[in-house]
């Protein structure tokens, strides 16, 4: 049976990972999985337990540090943040695709473990496009923003880290490009051009 593509997007917050992920899951042609992170941070408001994140206490989120059921963690800005580990693990192996939203010490700590994914950086056009996201998005104080900001410089230096760099500049050019990405991904996944997994699936029946 053919292999999932592990699909990870990262970059800095308020770059638009959120925003590129959702118009990406729209697209009739795409049929992810979405890995659903772990965190203590608090739920925004609309945000739903087990869809958004599993929101825990840090009592729980230690626990499950401890039973070794994170494939990474990571603290960002006083909360912790990580993916539970089984899930990826069985849709890959059930020929999913698996997509993971993650920041970039997360994305980092994936690839040492798991480096035959798809690494994708998601950056900003400049700096100030990224402040006027995270100011426009209205979810943070100004303190956090400045935060969030501070974090992104260091962060982007972490691109070439990564197997890809896609630019948001717009939302619909940038879910373009990362649908170009996972295609020639699961050429050297699967090594077969998608059209034909179809056809040997058909034949193998
Ligand atoms: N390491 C790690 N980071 C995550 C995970 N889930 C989300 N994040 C990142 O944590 C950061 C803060 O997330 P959040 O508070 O939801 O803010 P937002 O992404 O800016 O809307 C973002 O950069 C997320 O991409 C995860 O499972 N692991
Ligand atoms: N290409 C873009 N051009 C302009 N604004 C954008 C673009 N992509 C996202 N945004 C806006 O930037 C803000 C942050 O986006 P979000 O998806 O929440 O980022 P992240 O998930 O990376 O923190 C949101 O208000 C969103 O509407």
């Amino acid at each position: 049976m053919k292999r999932g593509v592990l699909i990870v997007l990262s970059g800095p917050s308020g770059v638009g990972k959120g925003t590129v992920r959702k118009a990406l899951f729209e697209e009739p042609d795409i049929d992810f999985t979405y890995s659903i992170s772990m965190t203590t941070r608090q739920p925004r408001n609309g945000e739903v337990d087990g869809e958004d994140y599993f929101f825990v206490n840090r009592n729980e989120f230690e626990e499950n540090i401890t039973a070794g059921n994170m494939l990474e963690y990571a603290e960002y800005v006083g909360n912790y943040y990580g993916t539970p580990k089984s899930f990826i693990d069985n849709t890959l192996a059930s020929g999913h695709d698996v997509f993971l939203e993650i920041d970039v010490q997360g994305a980092l700590q994936v690839k040492e473990k798991m480096p035959e994914g798809a690494y994708i950086f998601l950056t900003p056009p400049d700096l100030q496009a990224l402040k006027e996201r995270l100011v426009g998005r209205g979810t943070d104080d100004p303190e956090i923003i400045d935060r969030r900001v501070a974090a992104a410089s260091s962060e982007i230096r972490m691109m070439s880290k990564y197997d890809y760099a896609v630019v948001n500049d717009e939302v619909q050019l940038a879910v373009q490009r990362i649908k170009d990405i996972v295609k020639v991904e699961r050429l050297r996944v699967n090594r077969i051009l998608p059209e034909y997994i179809a056809m040997i699936e058909e034949l193998e029946k």
